[in-house]
Parts: structure tokens; sequence; C-alpha cells
């Protein structure tokens, strides 16, 4: 089942003339369930990307859908249509410092006039490892735990898709490493969809699909068997295809 889709997106920046063009005719097609990474030189449009998936950010042409809605077209209902199925996750922990572990995790549990079971969120303290440290508050917490808990707290509403941005940047190698275990690990246990910004290539080549931004495009290194026939089926001119070697395919154009 396909869970997000771009048509054409792109986003321009002009400065003093020159344009850069962050992100540039992106078509891409995400199934539910699939770990994504997307990985990049500085400055190739990852963020960019990220940013206009989740609605942070406006393209300037092109549209998004997340399970068949279009985003940029919820308007004021779009921060309500993130909170319920896009989980974010930031390289800082954006943590509230004077609510405990337990707090930040169910925030936004009983929002929107929606109650939501507080169950999942003793599950999420389970797997992410934070049971001890449920009545502890961000100060008296390791990065590493931090960025654990802004995980849980991603994860609470129980979004179809999570979209994180180099998670683990500020962590060291090894609690990096740790985390997005965790992070992976949690994500096919509820069947939720990951897409990862990630400078580290030994967490991208696990990746059911690795995308790989260039310049604005976005070129597919690694499909998975459902991106691939999703893609190939909705190309209508399929002779854009260039194939590169036997398995780098450009699928964006
Ligand atoms: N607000 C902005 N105004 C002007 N140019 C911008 C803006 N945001 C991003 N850019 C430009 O768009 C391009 C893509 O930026 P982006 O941050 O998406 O890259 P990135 O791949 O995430 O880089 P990094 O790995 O260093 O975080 C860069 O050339 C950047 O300078």
């Amino acid at each position: 089942m396909e869970i997000l889709k771009t048509t054409d997106l792109s986003k321009y920046y002009s400065h003093n003339g020159t344009v850069t063009k962050a992100v540039d005719h992106v078509n891409i097609s995400i199934c539910k369930g699939e770990y994504v990474s997307i990985i990049g030189q500085s400055g190739a449009g990852k963020s960019t990307l990220l940013n206009l998936l989740c609605g942070l950010d406006k393209s300037d042409a092109g549209k998004v859908f997340i399970k068949g809605t279009s985003i940029y077209d919820e308007g004021k209902n779009l921060t309500v249509f993130r909170r319920w199925n896009i989980g974010l996750i930031f390289q800082s922990y954006n943590l509230m410092p004077f609510l405990n572990v337990w707090e930040n995790i169910i925030l936004f549990l009983g929002i929107d006039g929606k109650s939501l079971g507080k169950v999942f969120a003793y599950e999420l303290l389970e797997c992410l490892e934070l049971s001890a440290k449920k009545s502890s508050f961000p100060e008296e917490l390791s990065g590493g735990q931090q960025q654990r808990v802004a995980i849980a707290r991603a994860l609470i509403m129980k979004p179809s898709i999570v979209l994180a941005d180099e998670p683990t940047v500020n962590l060291d190698s090894k609690t990096g490493s740790k985390v997005f275990r965790l992070l992976l690990d949690v994500c096919k246990r509820f069947d939720q969809t990951l897409l990862i910004v990630t400078h580290n290539e030994m967490l991208a080549k696990e990746a059911d699909t690795i995308i790989r931004a260039v310049d604005g495009t976005a070129v597919c290194l690694v499909f998975s068997v459902m991106t691939y026939w999703n893609s190939y089926r909705s190309l209508e001119k399929r002779r854009l295809w260039k194939k590169r070697g036997n398995i780098m395919l450009n699928i964006w154009m």
C-alpha cells in the first residue's frame, strides 16, 4: 500500500539573481512499513525535501500525498493532519524541560477531541528502554535517552509515517547506533514507514529503499520491490527511464 507520494515536487530559492534548486521535480512513492534512507552531500536538498514532505515548508510546485491526502490542500487542518499522521524527529530533541519523561511522551494524547489510551505509551517506554526513567526530567537524561523520549513522543499518536532528520548526529557513534536500532525496531514492530536523512552509511544501507539527493533531484539507488513496482506502474513515460548499471535506476525526471 502506497503511503507517501510526491508529484514533481520543487522548491527553489532566489538570492541576488541566483536560483538554487533545493528540490527539483522530485517524484517518489513510498509504501507502508518501508524503511527509506535519504543520503547525499551537504546542500543536496535532503532537509528541504523532508520539510516539504511533512508540510513544515511549502513547495513552489508539485504536491505531496500522504495516505492519499494532498497535504498542501489541507490549509488550516494541516497541523492536526500532521499530528495524527506524521511523526517528526529532529537532531535537537525539543523536549519540554519542565515536564518529565512520561509527561513529555503523553503531551498530545487527548488533544483534538480524540482520546488515545495510555497502554501504548507504556509499550513505547518498554520498547525504547525508558521505563526506569519515566519520572526523570530532560536535564537528568543523557543525549541518547533524550532522543529516545523524542522518538516515543513522535510515535505516540501511531502515525503511519515517521520522518527523521539526522536523529543521531549529536550522539556518539555507539549511542547513535543503539538509538537508531531502537527506532528501526519500533517502526517495524508497529508497521510504520520510516524516512530518515542520515550521513551514516552503515545505517543508510540497511534501508529497503535508498534515495540519494543530488543537487535537488533524488536518485534511487536501491528499490524495495514495492517501491519499484509502484514507481514503474505510475510512470507513463517509461521510455524516460535511464538504466545505470544493474541496480541503479533514475526514476526522477
Ligand atoms: N531558507 C533558505 N534560503 C536560501 N537557500 C536555502 C534555504 N534553505 C536551504 N537553502 C539552500 O538549498 C540547498 C539545499 O539545502 P538543504 O538544507 O536542504 O541541504 P541538505 O542536503 O540537507 O544539507 P546538509 O546535509 O548540510 O544538512 C542548499 O544549497 C541551501 O543553501
